[in-house]
């Protein structure tokens, strides 16, 4: 296979790195999938007789995946035996999501520039997120991306999720590129702890949700407002 080497200007740092393929996250990253989340959430906790949630208290729990995601509302709501009611609630959420995904969510400014620009630039590009595939793929054709992509992976595509490296070795293992010539894109420290782990560059955006935390304190190549101040050189 033809490797394509990509030398990437990284902005404010003035670095470049040297890579074959890219990774992008998709929830924070590419898209602002928070109203889609609250709606599924609410109309899941209207169905179980269990009060509402605000979208503000949504943003600090996303990023480690649907299952993840379902025990924390349940437990923000105060349900009882919140165990046992999981996977009625799981059916009733699935039900929900898939009925208005992308409705209530938007593509990030940038976001189709920049990956039209990496594209030009004859890179491969994946999407690595821990959204299930059923989710994932969906989103992507219902906002215009998924043409970018020449594979996708979600969070139940292997046995682990980010943070665990697994997803991102196997990523790039369908990508034909080297963890260190593998950028990852992402907005968490999910994302980034991956990276670490799995020897892949990392740069961060500055607009998606880090578990409630300050980007900017997460290690990475850079932290950018738009995905489209990737440039090559
Ligand atoms: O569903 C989630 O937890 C979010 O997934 P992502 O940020 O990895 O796309
Ligand atoms: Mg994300």
């Amino acid at each position: 296979m033809e490797l394509i080497v990509m030398q990437l200007n990284l902005p404010a740092s003035g670095q470049s790195l040297d890579i074959d393929a890219v990774m992008v996250d998709l929830d924070g990253t590419m898209v602002n999938t928070l109203g889609d989340f609250a709606e599924a959430l609410n109309r899941m906790l209207a169905d179980l007789q269990l009060p509402s949630i605000a979208p503000q208290a949504i943003e600090h729990m996303v990023g480690k995946g649907s299952e993840n995601l379902i025990r924390s509302v349940l437990k923000h709501v105060g349900a009882e035996q919140a165990e046992a009611l999981y996977p009625q609630a799981w059916l009733r959420y699935e039900h929900h999501y898939l009925t208005i995904n992308g409705q209530f969510a938007d593509v990030y400014p940038g976001v189709l520039q920049g990956l039209q620009r990496l594209k030009d630039a004859g890179l491969r590009l994946a999407c690595l997120t821990n959204k299930p595939l059923s989710f994932a793929r969906p989103l992507l054709a219902a906002k215009g991306l998924d043409g970018f992509f020449d594979c996708v992976f979600g969070g139940d595509s292997f046995e682990r999720k980010k943070p665990d490296p697994m997803p991102l070795i196997e990523t790039c293992k369908a990508l034909g590129s080297p963890p260190a010539r593998t950028l990852m894109v992402g907005d968490s420290s999910n994302d980034a702890q991956a990276a670490h782990a799995a020897g892949c560059p990392v740069v961060l955006m500055t607009y998606g949700y880090n578990h409630g935390q300050p980007i900017e304190a997460v290690a990475a190549r850079a932290h950018l407002d738009s995905l489209d101040q990737l440039q090559h050189g």
